[in-house]
């Protein structure tokens, strides 16, 4: 006896949505947003050599560690990706993301275009990919400057990168301006929600399909 739909469990795949940007363009603020927006989803807090800046809390935004623990990560095959950034040393943990995944949420990256070349190696068919581009580079540099966390000298560094950072832009699925944050975050919201919807991430649908097909037709 075949199952009526309405009790057949919806099940999906699990997506990892990641986001890359010039330092500056709004990821963290966006990614925030959307944590707060859509359920289902977790964000992989990335461990990183970087000095923590004022606003930022360790387990939130990233684990702040040293050279020698980052190379035990390496070492151990722990990350999912890694790479070095402005001069610092980021990577995704693997353990939290695969945890995640099994217990159907979807997955939110902030890493950059090395880092997301990696993950797209290893699990192409998993990614969605976005490319976040501030409106101009004077507004980029004027973002990076109030939101006064790094020295002048480190706002010079990453200005210097932007340009090869956008370069990338190519190797993305979804490329957006991020203009208006409000108006960024609607786009985001309808990427993933489109996305949640591609046919081959419904895995139950098979089995509602078949369902759907097995109910009699109504009787008049
Ligand atoms: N490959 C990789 N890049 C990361 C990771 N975590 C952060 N990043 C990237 O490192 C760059 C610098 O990040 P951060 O120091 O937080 O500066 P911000 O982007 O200006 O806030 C950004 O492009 C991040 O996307 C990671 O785990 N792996
Ligand atoms: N659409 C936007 N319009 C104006 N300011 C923005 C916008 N998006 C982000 N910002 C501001 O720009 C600065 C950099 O944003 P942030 O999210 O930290 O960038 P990233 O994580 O890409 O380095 C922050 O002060 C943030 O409040």
């Amino acid at each position: 006896m075949m199952q009526a739909p309405q009790t057949i469990e919806r099940r999906r795949r699990g997506l990892m949505l990641i986001l890359s940007s010039p330092s500056g363009a709004g990821k963290t603020t966006l990614s925030r947003l959307l944590l707060e927006h859509m359920p289902h989803l977790q964000m992989s807090v990335s461990v990183t050599t970087r000095q923590r800046r004022p606003s930022e809390i360790s387990g939130r935004d990233y684990h702040f560690i040293d050279r020698d623990e980052f190379d035990r990560y390496v070492a151990n095959d722990d990350l999912l990706e890694h790479a070095e950034v402005y001069g610092n040393f980021y990577g995704t943990p693997k353990t939290p993301v695969m945890k995640a995944l099994a217990s159907g949420m979807d997955v939110l990256f902030d890493i950059d275009w090395q880092g997301t070349q990696q993950m797209m190696r290893k699990a192409r068919p998993d990614l969605v990919t976005i490319f976040i581009l501030p409106p101009s580079m004077a507004e980029l540099e004027r973002r990076l400057r109030t939101r006064a966390q790094d020295s002048a000298d480190v706002v010079a560094k990453r200005m210097a990168k932007a340009h090869d950072d956008v370069s990338h832009w190519r190797e993305y699925d979804y490329i957006l301006v991020n203009d208006d944050i409000e108006a960024s975050l609607v786009s985001v919201r309808a990427i993933l929600t489109a996305e949640r919807l591609k046919r081959e991430r419904q895995t139950s649908l098979p089995d509602f399909v078949a369902a759907l097909q097995a109910e009699r037709p109504p009787s008049d």
